[in-house]
């Protein structure tokens, strides 16, 4: 459930008309709901009540400081990736004792400003990072808390590009070798080992990945306990799913995720963590854009948004699909027509969707782009010379910019032109 539906014919944001928002900001822009973010952070929370965990929002997934502080201030903690998003966090206003930090390529850099400014630990993902947290922690005279995480082979059954815990990818280490790497972590003065983390992937709508992948924490914690290692917490990572279409089977619930998780884990009374993104900023936000021109081909209509692949990537990166609505609710019975809905940038990858059923739209005519809260405005670029869109958060009845556009001017002066030009 989200907080934008249609009220005597027009699309809202919570209790605010998209159209007046569009009329402050100019299109295109990000709206996020404060409700829909609370709303989906509470349900996982929810769902692990009875356990002692801590619900630590990837922030990869939509960064802006005011969603880091709703978030926050209802109690989230964060899961960052890099030095800028450990920065934002802090700058939110999250203790650094709620912060994990994940990656495959924490600089020493990063790792230093983590553990001056305080860390709730490391998921290190390889025997050279440990060494490199072990030497800082040594150099600044600390400890370095840290998880191992674990690469489980396991199939997400998920897009390819964001599938991450098969044994061909990237993260982690395979954990078949957990108990040779734990040994070894053992043995480093700086670092404390206090638990595992797994994380196989994002867009999962079904359970059985997560069952199989926690099955093998669960029976590797009590491995590596018996060979004498204090394992008190597990971090299991992000990944469900979100409803990206309404006729879709619908992804398994918070609910049902933390069922899974008390049954798979809950016998070993250890700390939990989630790292869930998606879900709660996904269905929290929309791009709105507006139609430039309807353009006729060869038997097909274009419909040329001011919305383009540089504002939202996710049709063109992962040939992913969004539901658009026109903000101005169609009338009953109106009959749809299919076009092809593009932006304006000069690729032809730069199509949100092809032969999309939409009432007649005409140009200046609002659309909406639905579950555009994650991997969104985060993955935007300038491409093109096009400034990052606005982005702009609702409560209740008001609303307000939490990211401008920026000037031309702005984007061009940003450049510098050597002294020999
Ligand atoms: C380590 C880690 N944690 C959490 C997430 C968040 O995933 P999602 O947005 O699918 O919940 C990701 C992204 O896949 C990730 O790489
Ligand atoms: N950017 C991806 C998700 C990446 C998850 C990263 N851990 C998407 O839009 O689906």
């Amino acid at each position: 459930m989200d907080h934008f539906l249609y009220r005597d014919g027009a699309l809202y944001a919570e209790d605010v008309p998209i159209s007046e928002i569009a009329a402050a900001v100019g299109t295109p822009f990000y709206v996020y709901s404060t409700a829909t973010l609370l709303r989906h952070f509470q349900l996982f929370d929810d769902a692990l009540e009875g356990t002692d965990h801590l619900v630590c929002y990837a922030m990869k997934a939509a960064s802006n400081q005011a969603i880091l502080r709703t978030l926050a201030q209802a109690g989230a903690g964060m899961d960052v990736v890099s030095g800028g998003e450990y920065l934002r966090a802090k700058v939110a206003g999250v203790p650094g004792d709620k912060i994990v930090f994940s990656g495959v390529g924490k600089t020493a850099d990063e790792i230093r400003a983590a553990l001056t400014g305080g860390i709730r630990q490391f998921n290190v993902e390889s025997e050279p990072e440990m060494e490199v947290i072990n030497a800082v922690a040594l150099e600044l005279g600390v400890v370095a808390p840290i998880t191992v995480r674990v690469n489980p082979d396991v199939d997400a059954k998920t897009h390819a590009k964001i599938a991450t815990g098969k044994s061909e990818n990237k993260f982690g280490i395979p954990i078949t070798r957990a108990s040779e790497v734990y040994a070894h972590a053992a043995t480093l003065p700086g670092l404390e080992v206090i638990g595992i983390d797994v994380h196989i992937g994002s867009q999962l709508t079904e359970l059985e990945p997560f069952e199989l992948a926690y099955t093998k924490v669960a029976e590797l914690t009590e491995q590596l306990r018996a060979e004498g290692h204090n394992i008190r917490r597990l971090d299991l990572g992000g990944g469900l799913g979100i409803p990206y279409t309404r006729a879709n089977d619908a992804p398994p619930l918070p609910v049902e995720y933390g069922a899974l998780i008390k049954k798979t884990l809950g016998h070993l009374g250890c700390e939990i963590e989630i790292e869930p993104g998606r879900l709660i900023a996904g269905n929290a936000g929309l791009m709105v854009s507006k139609v430039i021109y309807v353009k006729s081909g060869e038997g097909r209509d274009f419909l040329i948004l001011d919305g383009a692949m540089n504002d939202l990537i996710r049709p063109a990166m992962y040939e992913a699909y969004h539901d658009i609505v026109a903000v101005q609710e169609p009338a009953p019975g109106v009959e749809q027509q299919p076009y092809d809905i593009v932006g304006p940038v000069c690729e032809t990858g730069d199509t949100f969707a092809k032969q999309r059923n939409m009432p007649p739209l005409a140009p200046g005519d609002l659309v909406a782009f639905r579950s555009a809260g994650a991997y969104g405005a985060v993955m935007a670029s300038e491409y093109n010379t096009r400034p990052l869109i606005p982005e702009v958060l609702v409560h209740g009845d008001q609303f307000a910019v939490i990211r401008e556009r920026p000037s031309f001017d702005e984007i061009i002066n940003r450049d510098t032109i050597p002294g020999w030009l």
